[in-house]
């Protein structure tokens, strides 16, 4: 069931509008990642459901109600930053204690809450130090627990993990996974990254110029982008159009353009027959570089004038292609996604 429901949204600020009548559903217990460019209204939109900004029309509902006009503080909405904010003459445990006292809970339940999420998060041997003398990633750990100390029944997050460095943000990425299964909070959370969207969202919704141009599973983000545009955000596409498709493949009146990933694409040997399979099409190709990606082996491949990337797994026995090698391509009809601008 929705645990947000956002509809017919709109703000403004000035003659600038920043998003129109959108509409977003989020299931309870689920992350939802927003994606999108600069720009495009999603801290607004964030802030709009935590109540930190007023909304000129639409309606916000969490768990059923209209929180619309509700305070801020009244929402049940617990919020994380990319800069972290703690308080910086406090020990971490009294940065976590202190929302808890704000609410005058009884000192025995806070120390409990504390000690939870504490243990939750990993931070006991950090407890007594001050935000000084943590890390960058200690901070953001700090940051999460004093948000989820609250007990938020939605959690929003603004590029939480963007301020770290890649490997640390990873592992961030996987505990928020984690702590999603365990806890099982409801989430928005803000990224430009789509390696993070894809592997945290339950669903993600791509935001552009203040309208979602698709909301789905990653999988279908991944394999059925809507436009060009989210195609590019979700990582490496081969793009043809409609007159490439003709002089590549030669199959005629396309009218949008054909989106193939490159692990998508079965490269061969020039001298092997055309294959079998109907419904796939062929072109030949020269092999111009070879990457090793890691898991994959990227191939540069040129035909006629077009450049085609083709992704091969990494396996030890694997047969790489030369440079200079004449190969053939093949991409089966279901691994094309036709889309347009
Ligand atoms: N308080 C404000 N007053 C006027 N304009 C604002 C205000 N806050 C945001 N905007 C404008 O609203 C638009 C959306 O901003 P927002 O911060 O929501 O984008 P974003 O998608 O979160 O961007 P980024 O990814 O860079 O954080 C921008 O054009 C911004 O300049």
């Amino acid at each position: 069931m929705s645990y947000v429901e956002i509809r017919e949204l709109t703000k403004k600020f000035d003659t600038t509008t920043v998003f129109e009548n959108i509409n977003l559903d989020v299931d309870e217990g689920k992350i939802c990642v927003l994606v999108g460019p600069s720009g495009c209204g999603k801290t607004t939109l964030l802030r709009a459901v935590a109540g930190l900004t007023h909304p000129d029309s639409g309606v916000i509902r969490l768990d059923q109600r209209d929180v619309t006009k509700v305070e801020a503080k009244n929402r049940g909405v617990g919020m994380v930053f990319q800069h972290y904010a703690l308080f910086p003459n406090m020990t971490v445990e009294q940065n976590l204690a202190f929302g808890l006292e704000q609410k005058k809970l009884p000192r025995p339940e806070i120390r409990k809450k504390v000690d939870g999420v504490i243990e939750l998060m990993g931070l006991g041997p950090r407890a007594k130090a001050r935000p000084a003398a943590l890390s960058g990633g200690q901070k953001q750990r700090v940051a999460l627990a004093r948000a989820l100390v609250l007990e938020p029944k939605l959690l929003l997050l603004d590029e939480p993990l963007s301020a770290l460095d890649a490997q640390i943000r990873k592992r961030l990425r996987d505990e928020l996974k984690r702590l999603q299964h365990d806890v099982g909070f409801t989430a928005i959370f803000v990224t430009h990254d789509q390696e993070e969207a894809l592997m945290l969202g339950d669903q993600v919704a791509i935001m552009q110029a203040g309208r979602f141009v698709q909301i789905g599973a990653p999988a279908e983000i991944y394999n059925r982008p809507a436009n060009l545009a989210v195609a590019n955000f979700v990582g490496d596409f081969n793009i043809f159009d409609p007159a490439t498709v003709e002089r590549l493949f030669g199959v005629a009146a396309q009218t949008s353009s054909w989106a193939v990933r490159p692990e998508a694409i079965d490269i061969s040997p020039a001298d092997r027959k055309a294959s079998a399979n109907g419904g796939a099409v062929e072109t030949e190709v020269t092999v111009m570089a070879v990457q090793i990606l890691g898991a994959m082996v990227r191939h540069y491949t040129r035909a006629q004038d077009v450049m085609i990337k083709v992704d091969l797994l990494n396996k030890p026995d694997q047969r790489l292609f030369q440079i200079g090698e004449k190969a053939r391509i093949s991409i089966a009809r279901n691994a094309i996604a036709e889309m347009n601008e």
